[in-house]
């Protein structure tokens, strides 16, 4: 069956038709996103969920949302998506980080124009007939010194066009390195000399914790009287009351403002203020930017609904649509070894290893190391996947380790899980030409055996007569055996033995192998 998506938002039609030629049902519903209790109704039916700025996509939301599996965003900003809930259940977020990169950065510089030669003011002046001449004075940007606060992106495009502009840009952003600000032409700044150096400062940050309220009144204290400050980022960046107190004061001599607090913001204090230009979030609303946002959004939610190729998730480690072929049968191998490694496991994981030898230990080994939690974990928790394995291990405390050797002893490729609990437990497989995974290694011993739905794992002592009495009691059972793969580390000592059954293995059956006098384990396993 074809996956089903939803459009929540208003998005380029583009999209639509992106969805439509790459097999995936599309149900495009504008204005659904501002209707929280209709989308909580139908959410279930959808296995992807295409958005922009309009949904809220809440943790309510997610928990009806039963058979998601990628949220898209068609921009940047995810804060309108509650992440750990999507991670929690499973569900990759992707955004599209640099299809509006270009239009925000424009309208930000756009904004910075506006407040020097207050334009909104003048132009309303002279629609209504007053020729206000002496009324507008402006600012030259000229030589004037511009703050950015958040220099990723977008503020390294308004950076780069106001020093087209002939302004100086101080830019503060932890995450810019020495290097990339001497190659921008800014000086990386503090905050604190930011505030207190710049004519215009421009906000160009995500919202988080940290970001929250970064201008508030002890840091419009800091800066210049007569700054000018713009906001195309984030509506909580700013704390609003605090804003309007500078501005009604003169501190602040204008604001800029295309986001809000509260969204969509249809009545606010500053609305009205003289020195205040605003703008309904139209940072990203340009034709050029929505067909980019558009277009990759449907692009990435179809080639992971359809191929498995994940691009841009914030909670999972990219796949390329080229890599995902090659990279899936060892997924799968990664996978049912750690579903081995967890059915068997009944103590607590304090840590889980995964050494990756040979040609596998240059693929995308963080996609093989999620696949492989999920496998382990999934024996406790049912719902877990790729995009919730790491975050729920790391919940859990499991510290966990990836170690790669450029080759490995007796295959093109062999990944091998140790899983530690008081004592060190390791199964290894491989993947043949055939494409099809196989066990290869238990516990040291060599064997070869491939994951089937339903397995008898039993270790016993290497005594004569123990095979004889296992496969009797199966076939008294009427249980019939589809392979039987056998290993042991040397004559009379530790054997192990893996063995496809048709069909369920009865818990009797299992206690009654359980009592042959060499047997140690016997347990079922399924894939
Ligand atoms: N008005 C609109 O329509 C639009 C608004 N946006 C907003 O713009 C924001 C920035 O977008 P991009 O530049 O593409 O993101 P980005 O991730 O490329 O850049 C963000 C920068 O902020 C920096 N940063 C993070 N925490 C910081 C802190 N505490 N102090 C200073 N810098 C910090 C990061 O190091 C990074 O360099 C988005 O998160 C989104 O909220 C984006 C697109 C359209
Ligand atoms: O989709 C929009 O209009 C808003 C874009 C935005 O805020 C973002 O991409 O972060």
């Amino acid at each position: 069956m074809a996956p089903r998506v939803l459009i929540s938002d208003k998005l380029s039609p583009t999209a639509v038709q992106i969805f439509k030629d790459r097999g995936v049902e599309v149900d495009y519903q504008p204005d659904l996103g501002k209707d929280k209790d209709k989308l909580f109704a139908i959410i279930g039916n959808y296995d992807g969920l295409a958005i922009r700025s309009a949904t809220k996509v809440t943790e309510k939301i997610i928990s009806a949302a039963k058979n998601l599996k990628v949220i898209g965003r068609a921009g940047i900003g995810v804060d309108n998506v509650d992440v750990p809930a999507a991670t929690a259940k499973g569900v990759i977020v992707m955004n599209t980080p640099f299809g509006n990169s270009i239009t925000t950065a424009e309208h930000a510089i756009a904004m910075m124009f506006a407040l020097a030669r207050q334009i909104p003011e003048a132009n309303a002046s002279t629609h209504a007939g007053k020729w206000e001449k002496n009324r507008f004075m402006g600012v030259e940007l000229t030589s004037k010194t511009l703050g950015v606060i958040g220099c990723g992106n977008i503020g390294s495009i308004v950076a780069e066009r106001a020093i087209g502009l002939r302004m100086h840009v101080v830019a503060y952003d932890p995450f810019l390195s020495a290097e990339r600000a001497v190659d921008l032409g800014v000086e990386k700044v503090e905050l604190d000399e930011l505030f207190r150096r710049a004519d215009f400062i421009t906000l160009h940050t995500p919202l988080t914790d940290k970001t929250r309220n970064i201008i508030d009144i002890s840091a419009i204290l800091k800066m210049k009287k007569g700054v000018r400050i713009i906001n195309c980022a984030r509506g909580g960046l700013i704390v609003e009351a605090d804003l309007k107190a500078a501005l009604d004061s003169g501190h602040v001599a204008g604001a800029a403002l295309d986001v809000f607090e509260v969204e969509p913001a249809t009545e606010h204090p500053l609305f009205g203020h003289p020195n205040v230009v605003c703008t309904p979030h139209l940072g990203a609303s340009t034709t050029e930017a929505q067909e980019n946002v558009a277009l990759q959004v449907a692009e990435q939610m179809a080639d992971y609904l359809i191929k498995g190729a994940v691009q841009n998730a914030l909670n999972m480690p990219s796949i390329t649509a080229d890599e995902a072929p090659r990279l899936t049968p060892f997924v799968k191998l990664a996978e049912q070894l750690g579903s081995f490694a967890g059915q068997l496991t009944e103590e607590g994981i304090k840590g889980i290893r995964i050494e990756y030898e040979g040609d596998v230990a240059g693929m995308n080994t963080r996609a093989l190391t999620a696949a492989a939690l999920t496998g382990v974990l999934r024996p406790l928790l049912q719902t877990v996947n790729m995009v919730s394995a790491p975050i729920m291990a790391k919940e859990r405390g499991i510290q966990v380790s990836e170690l790669r050797r450029e080759s490995a002893e007796n295959y093109d490729s062999l990944i091998r899980l140790v899983v530690i609990t008081d004592r060190e437990r390791a199964v290894a497989g491989t993947v043949f030409a055939d494409g099809r995974p196989r066990i290869v290694e238990i516990k040291g011993i060599k064997m070869e055996a491939e994951f089937a739905p339903s397995m008898i794992y039993v270790t016993n002592e290497d005594k004569p007569g123990f095979i004889g009495r296992f496969a009797g009691l199966l076939g008294d059972a009427g249980i019939n055996i589809a392979t039987f793969a056998l290993g042991r580390h040397a004559p009379g000592e530790d054997a192990i033995c893996l063995v496809e059954v048709d069909g369920e293995i009865p818990a009797e059956l299992l206690a009654e192998v359980q009592a042959i006098p060499a047997v140690r384990q016997a347990r079922a396993l399924t894939f």
